[in-house]
């Protein structure tokens, strides 16, 4: 569905290799040391970065040079991205409509994705009156009124304790499972990958590798992954 030919990524000195298939529906958690270049995979992506060679295909496509905006994907930063200065609904609403003119099913829209993380009560409400979890669920709901058929998360829950995580990776699994996306998630923590992944994409040494089904790979570990996890 979503293919990296040959692609190399660069950033500044830094680049990497990519060269495998994603497929739709699947949920794909991205692992490796700090610095090996899992944040840079998703944004080369979504687009925000360049490949300096090799091609991006999506669905026959060939999107190497198509605009982040342009691309059937949605990602969630690490920061949850959230405008202080406007409203939760105005938050979710960009989703929709960067100049925020939404229609009548737009805004019904907005109402049903915070219905659906909780957060109905809090529609007027700005990003600074909520407790971090209720940050995430803001973006989580923005990604979800996108309903695009990939969603990048890039360590989107770091910052939440260990309950407020699970319960965020749930949430995003039900989501996922109902628009039928797949999901591309940064994580440092071995538990979200045996939670939610079905494949590991393990970044090290200038190499995003392909994905490997996580239970065989967790538990067969190659030298180099075992280094990393310990
Ligand atoms: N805007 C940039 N310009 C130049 N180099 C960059 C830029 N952003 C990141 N890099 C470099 O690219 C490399 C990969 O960074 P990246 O953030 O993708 O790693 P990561 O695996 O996501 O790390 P972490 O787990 O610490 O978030 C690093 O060496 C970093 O210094």
């Amino acid at each position: 569905m979503l293919k990296l030919e040959k692609a190399l990524i660069a950033q500044g000195d830094f680049a990497m290799r990519a060269d495998f298939t994603l497929e739709a529906g699947r949920k794909y958690a991205v692992i490796g040391p700090s610095g090996a270049g899992k944040s840079t995979l998703l944004s080369a992506m979504c687009g925000f970065v360049p490949l300096a060679e090799g091609r991006m295909v999506w669905r026959g496509q060939d999107i190497t040079d198509t605009a982040p905006d342009a691309r059937d994907m949605t990602m969630l930063f690490q920061d949850n991205n959230l405008f202080p200065h406007l409203t939760v609904m105005q938050n979710v609403g960009l989703g929709l409509r960067p100049d925020l003119r939404l229609t009548v099913a737009q805004k019904q829209q907005v109402a049903q994705a915070l219905a659906r993380v909780e957060l109905a009560a809090y529609e007027q409400s700005k990003p600074a009156n909520l407790s971090g979890g209720q940050q995430s669920r803001v973006a989580l709901a923005r990604v979800l009124v996108q309903a695009r058929p990939v969603v990048l998360l890039d360590e989107p829950f770091a910052a939440l304790g260990p309950a407020l995580r699970n319960e965020m990776l749930d949430l995003v699994q039900d989501l996922v499972a109902q628009t039928g996306a797949a999901l591309v998630m940064v994580t440092h923590a071995p538990d979200d990958v045996h939670r939610i992944a079905d494949e590991v994409i393990f970044v090290e040494s200038g190499r995003a590798h392909a994905p490997r089904p996580a239970a065989d790979l967790m538990e067969n570990p190659p030298p180099e992954l075992r280094a990393y996890l310990g």
